[in-house]
């Protein structure tokens, strides 16, 4: 049997039934994150599923979190093959979808010298100054023409306009005449693309009883994403002569300048660039664009919060100039109010999926080989163990008392938004100050205020891979800072 159960010894952690073909599968809903959280409050911390084919353990508290990404890290830093991995990401010869070996650690190694490690970030911190400027730029027209802004949108082309110009020097929202739009198409159903493969990831059951269709938009995300990048890639080399002249060289000349740069004998192949720049653009935009807009949400319902983290802004930054990145240090409780929006609504609720390929042994269970590994982040922020009243949104929870210490690196269990161990979020530095700064600089810049007629905010959260708010925030802005810190 796929499932041992009956082996002497071997007893499956705890589980439900679920039914002979799909397991547990129909149990978990269409909303998983909470789905699994309900089961875990009857089942406990650590879980088996049987779904389909394919068992799963789930781990739902700091403890069992801590369980499988510190002490069976090593084991389970797989991922498990699904068809979004081979239909989407070049047959995992990416970073995010290829297992535990010499490829990924060295395309990790790669990434964080060349684009995400603390050097690299503080390389291309213009390009992130400049895209928030133009970012002000926009909404500040936007508030003398009466129009509302939508957060989500804002907040996507500036942080796909980043990821472009340090990976291929290429601003990807903003190119001139008809172009735009294919580019700005291309990119959007990319992200929409990411909720709906990663829906396959954790829930079979809606793949399988929608399988066609997934497949088929699956293809169709891909060809057109493989289009963007060739074409990205196309004008990268057409351009590569400027660059050398200017001394200014982006992640992908740097790959391919470490092309003999040969690890345990690995090579990065074309197909791995063209992944890392899969990559880079759908881990790394929508993830910190949804906590930015959650935060938002949370401090235009709660007009305190935002009073305190403007006041604080004005303490230190003042209203002549716009916020920089240097003032984060100097801003804690903007600080609090970024970690406490990743407790309350990780972008990511079930992390990404793990696999194991061997069986192990789990607080006296048995975990057979096979078997995949979630974690409900989501879960685990909510633990009403770990946090008090934690279905609250109070930054100051961060700021003194037990969770003062806390940071959302991968070092508290408790607050785990990046994950934790050898597979945490590559990008978790670049995603705090993207969070951070965004975030900073659009309370410090305006008031907020939801349009005339639309005062009830909508909290209701969309699942994919991803969990933006199913309802992309619209507000009215008004400045609050001198013209000239528009400019
Ligand atoms: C606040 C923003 C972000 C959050 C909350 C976040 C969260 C996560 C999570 C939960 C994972 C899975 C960890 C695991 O498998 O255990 C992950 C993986 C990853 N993230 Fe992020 N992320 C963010 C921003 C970014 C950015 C800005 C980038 C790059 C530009 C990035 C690149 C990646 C990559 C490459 C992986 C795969 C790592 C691997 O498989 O080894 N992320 N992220």
């Amino acid at each position: 049997s796929l499932h041992p159960t009956s082996a002497p010894g071997r007893r499956l952690p705890p589980g439900p039934p679920g039914l002979p073909l799909l397991g547990a599968l129909p149990l978990i809903g269409p909303a998983p994150h909470t789905g699994l959280t309900a089961l875990a409050r009857k089942y406990g911390p650590v879980m088996y599923l049987r779904m389909g084919t394919c068992g799963a353990v789930v781990a739902s508290s700091p403890s069992a979190a801590r369980t499988f990404l510190k002490a069976l890290d090593a084991r389970f830093a797989n991922r498990p093959a699904v068809a979004s991995s081979v239909d989407i990401t070049y047959g995992s010869q990416n970073m995010v979808f290829a297992n535990y070996g010499p490829k990924w650690k060295l395309m990790r190694k790669l990434a964080s010298v060349h684009l995400l490690g603390a050097r690299a970030l503080a390389d291309w911190a213009r390009v992130r100054r400049d895209e928030a400027g133009r970012a002000l730029r926009g909404m500040a027209e936007a508030a003398e023409a009466g129009r509302p802004v939508v957060v989500p949108e804002v907040l996507v082309c500036a942080l796909a306009n980043i990821v472009g110009q340090i990976t291929v020097s290429k601003r990807v929202f903003d190119v001139q005449g008809d172009e735009s739009n294919s580019y700005k198409d291309m990119i959007v159903s990319l992200l929409t693309g990411v909720g709906l493969f990663n829906i396959g990831d954790f829930v079979p059951a809606l793949s399988w009883l929608d399988l066609q269709g997934v497949q088929a938009k699956l293809r169709r995300i891909h060809n057109q994403f493989d289009g963007l990048i060739t074409k990205l890639l196309a004008e990268h080399a057409a351009t590569a002569g400027d660059r050398a002249r200017e001394g200014r060289q982006d992640f992908v000349d740097r790959l391919r300048a470490s092309k003999d740069d040969d690890e345990d004998g690995q090579t990065i192949t074309e197909v791995n660039i063209k992944g890392l720049i899969f990559d880079m653009f759908t881990a790394g935009t929508d993830t910190s664009s949804i906590i930015v807009e959650w935060a938002m949400v949370e401090m235009i319902k709660n007009p305190s919060i935002m009073a305190r983290a403007q006041e604080e802004m004005d303490r230190v930054v003042g209203h002549d100039r716009r916020l920089e990145e240097s003032d984060i240090p100097n801003l804690p409780y903007l600080q609090a109010v970024c970690k406490e929006a990743m407790r309350l609504h990780p972008s990511t609720p079930l992390s990404l999926p793990h696999f194991s390929f061997e069986e192990c042994e789990v607080d006296g269970y048995y975990v057979p080989g096979n078997t995949r590994l979630l974690i409900n982040i989501w879960a685990i922020g909510r633990d009403p163990s770990a946090w008090e009243d934690p279905l609250e949104f109070r930054p100051e929870r961060f700021l003194s008392g037990p969770a003062a210490k806390v940071d959302p690196l991968g070092n508290y269990f408790e607050l785990i938004p990046f994950g934790a161990g050898r597979r945490i979020c590559a990008g978790k530095l670049a995603g705090m100050v993207f969070v951070q700064y965004f975030l900073g600089t659009l309370v410090h810049a305006f008031e907020w205020r939801l349009p005339d007629g639309e005062e009830k905010l909508d909290m209701a959260e969309t699942f994919g891979l991803a969990m933006p708010k199913a309802v992309p925030l619209r507000a009215v802005v008004t400045p609050r800072l001198v013209p000239a810190a528009y400019a």
